[in-house]
């Protein structure tokens, strides 16, 4: 079964958050379970395109609105992340160094997805199915079933994923002309409030979509950023498929980003020594508890309630907490970040920056992973927190309520709280204290944790069942 999974981003070769994680392993582990999966995504100006050999498969033209566009399509040679790795360049257009936010970013993405249906109608490919994920790639399934110029496209199943449904691309309809022709009385498939959206357009015209655990499925249709009617109407379509973790990346006993490594029997010490470079580095004690932040500074993540809850947790806990944040996005809350590290240098450091290593070391030298996010399809982070020993302290929401038991119940592991909100958050840090100080619950918490599987074997295998329910 030949699947195409199309995305504006993939691990390593360029990563802004989970979604190229996802796109990064899932392919990997669907072919080790016997099928040919493939990455399709565009072309950036980056180290990966640079320190790898790529040969052109295909050349073309695409019309973009009345812009006659010439693409290329560079293919991965050595297969090294483990599936075949196609990246679609168009001069001045698809050859940036970054992913996102150029002003012409609707007339990239709009590109890209043209490109790859030209490639595979011109070359006389027919995956088997084709699985989008996220908005950039949303116009797939509209134009094979409606466009009249991929009618030979029509028949191959889409899938969607949803890694984040607040983000929908949507856009006005005096850019109707970038898209082929069309007929008229299909326009509103592509159609919701009143613009052309490519989540809705997604939702309404893939054969299935799916979201990345099954709490969020359910939650789409309480919040979804004006798209819950929709979400309600078509929910015989959706059904929720929790990501997994790529072991093989993700694995504190061979992860060669870590100074140390260990497995859960060596915990204790090899987390402790890790936890010693983390704290030298930024000059925070290693005999209190550790609590990290790692992820965009966006109201989404709940980041603007750390400052407050930072604050607040330092005066009630004195010398007893060490807090430390890697992040970057909303200006207001890095400067409050900013401005807290300043006023307490012993108790509290930030890293406003994206950067990779260092995430990995705060996975394994840290005690405890807070993640208050109003919204969180599944989150990847509390996962590999866990996976590195580390307890995660969740607010109750999508991915998080999946994968997150608190230690209070039977078999827990975690701290888990329900209100987005400065109290709940320092609640939380207070019984994090406390457990931190009962070390040998903490012990047993740990081993709990990293005997957890989230790999990606189980998941990868829903997606085929369903994949194979679609052909038969
Ligand atoms: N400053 C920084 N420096 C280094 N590394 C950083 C970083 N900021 C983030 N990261 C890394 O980026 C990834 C973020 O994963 P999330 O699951 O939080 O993703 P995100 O919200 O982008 O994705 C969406 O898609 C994913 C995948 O489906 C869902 O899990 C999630 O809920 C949804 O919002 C992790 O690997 C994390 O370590």
């Amino acid at each position: 079964m030949k699947v195409y999974h199309l995305s504006a981003e993939c691990y390593p070769v360029a990563k802004v958050g989970g979604l190229a994680d996802v796109v990064g392993a899932l392919p990997k582990y669907q072919n080790q379970a016997g099928l040919q999966a493939a990455v399709i995504m565009p072309f950036y100006n980056r180290r990966f395109v640079h320190e790898n050999l790529f040969e052109m498969v295909f050349q073309g033209t695409t019309l973009l609105g009345t812009r006659r566009i010439y693409f290329e399509i560079l293919k991965e040679q050595t297969n090294k992340l483990g599936f075949e790795l196609y990246l679609i360049k168009i001069p001045g257009l698809l050859d940036r160094e970054n992913i996102y936010s150029y002003p012409d970013e609707l007339d990239q993405f709009m590109a890209f997805q043209l490109c790859f249906l030209d490639w595979i109608n011109w070359s006389g490919q027919t995956p088997d199915i084709v699985h989008c994920h996220d908005h950039h790639t949303g116009l797939v399934p509209f134009l094979m079933y409606h466009s009249n110029l991929y009618k030979r496209l029509a028949h191959i199943p889409t899938i969607f994923t949803i890694h984040n449904g607040q983000y929908h691309g949507a856009f006005g309809w005096d850019r109707l002309g970038l898209l082929p022709e069309i007929d008229f009385y299909k326009t509103g498939l592509l159609d919701w409030n009143g613009g052309i959206n490519p989540l809705a357009s997604a939702v309404k015209c893939c054969w299935r979509y799916t979201t990345v655990s099954p709490s969020y499925l359910h939650e789409l249709s309480i919040s979804s950023n004006g798209l819950e009617y929709l979400f309600y109407i078509e929910r015989q379509k959706g059904g929720g498929i929790l990501n997994g973790i790529d072991t093989d990346v993700w694995d504190p006993s061979t992860d060669p980003m870590l100074p140390v490594h260990f497995k859960s029997a060596t915990a204790g010490k090899g987390k402790q020594q890790n936890k010693q470079l983390l704290c030298e580095r930024f000059g925070l004690s290693t005999t209190r508890p550790l609590i990290a932040f790692i992820g965009r500074l966006v109201t989404e993540k709940g980041a603007d309630l750390l400052p407050a809850a930072v604050e607040r947790s330092i005066k009630e806990h004195g010398d007893k907490v060490n807090f430390l944040i890697l992040g970057a996005g909303d200006s207001p809350t890095e400067m409050s970040l900013n401005l807290l590290k300043q006023l307490y240098p012993y108790n509290c450091n930030v890293f406003l920056g994206y950067d990779e290593a260092l995430a990995h070391l705060i996975y394994a030298g840290a005690d405890f992973l807070l993640m208050p996010s109003r919204v969180e399809p599944c989150g990847l982070n509390q996962m590999y927190a866990m996976r590195y020993g580390t307890v995660p302290i969740v607010r109750s929401t999508g991915g998080l309520r999946d994968t997150v038991i608190d230690f209070g119940e039977e078999n827990g592991y975690g701290i888990r709280f329900e209100q987005v909100s400065v109290d709940d958050i320092c609640v939380s840090v207070t019984r994090a204290v406390l457990l931190y100080q009962d070390s040998k619950n903490m012990q047993l918490l740990r081993k709990r944790m990293m005997g957890l599987d989230f790999s990606w074997e189980r998941s990868a295998d829903e997606y085929i069942h369903l994949y194979q329910s679609l052909i038969s």
